[in-house]
């Protein structure tokens, strides 16, 4: 079997295009959808992740800005910084980008962001919100994954998903939105014993383990949808997976590329979650 690619790139310039007429009709309502982005230190990659944002944003006609802090900014300086974005009446939702400094309480951080303003879907209220299957913010990786699956039809009930890896971030979420939809979910991670046996079990398999090309056709069974969610620099600068694309796609039925497969989709759901934030639509 020669896998399919389910490209993110395509796929979100086409939902960026019904969310451009959106926001242009929220407009006309005199609600101006605006995120703001926390960006703290000078984080090379972060610093991209966060002007692609800003770019997608403005594709769509929505407004956003980036605040930049020192590197050496305090808990409670930052704590200051979202408290101010909470209370700002223009701001709709706000993303304080990761990884945060050492000396920073990440936790803390995120929850003192109103959840009502929380577009990451980082938020315990809002994880909570999820897991027991009400409308909220998803986290925008899991929820762009998911509308990949939706894209080309794949069905999830009864499907047995195999998520390698379990940050808060990516493979705890995205298991259980796999999870609200029927799905069967294993998940496999560092001290999982003979993973490949589970993996080939895997009718789709996500795979969030930040280790460039770990995962090839011996983990993957006939037929398997596989989503890579990897995002590993290499030294010449080139971005890969944590697939062996090649390898993989001998196997699997659908594929995921990197890049223009997830990291696109991830970035975006934010524009969704923003555009469901300015329509007051999570309580
Ligand atoms: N609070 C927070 N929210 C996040 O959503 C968040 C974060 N922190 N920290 C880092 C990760 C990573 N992330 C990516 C988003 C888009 C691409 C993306 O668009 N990638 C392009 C390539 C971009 C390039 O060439 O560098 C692609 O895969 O085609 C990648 C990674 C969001 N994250």
């Amino acid at each position: 079997m020669t896998a399919e690619i389910i490209n993110g790139k395509e796929l979100s310039m086409e939902l960026k295009q019904s969310m451009k007429e959106e926001v242009a009709l929220l407009h006309k309502q005199n609600i101006k959808p605006h995120l703001s982005v926390v960006l703290v230190g000078n984080n090379p990659a972060s610093r991209s992740y966060v002007n692609g944002k800003k770019r997608a944003s403005e594709e769509i006609g929505m407004s956003s800005e980036i605040i930049e802090l020192p590197e050496s900014i305090s808990q409670n300086e930052l704590l200051d910084v979202i408290s101010q974005l909470n209370k700002d009446k223009r701001v709709h939702g706000i993303l304080v980008q990761l990884p945060l400094p050492k000396h920073i309480d990440v936790q803390e951080i995120i929850e003192a962001i109103n959840p009502k303003k929380d577009v990451d879907g980082f938020h315990p209220i809002n994880i909570g919100r999820m897991m027991t299957g009400q409308d909220t913010f998803l986290s925008c990786t899991p929820f762009g994954i998911i509308q990949m699956l939706h894209s080309r039809n794949i069905p999830i009930a009864g499907q047995h998903a195999v998520i390698i890896g379990r940050s808060n971030i990516v493979g705890k979420p995205v298991g259980q939105l796999l999870l609200n939809e029927n799905a069967t979910v294993t998940y496999c991670h560092s001290k999982t014993k003979d993973m490949k046996s589970i993996t080939k079990l895997a009718d789709i398999l996500i795979v969030a383990v930040g280790r460039a090309n770990m995962i090839d056709k011996d983990y993957i069974k006939d037929g398997a949808v596989v989503i890579d969610v990897g995002i590993n620099r290499l030294d010449d600068g080139s971005l890969t997976g944590d697939v062996d694309f090649d390898s993989a796609s001998e196997k699997a039925s659908y594929i995921t590329p990197v890049p223009k497969g997830v990291g696109p989709m991830t970035i975006t759901m934010l524009l969704q979650n923003t555009i469901k934030a300015a329509k007051g639509m999570v309580k």
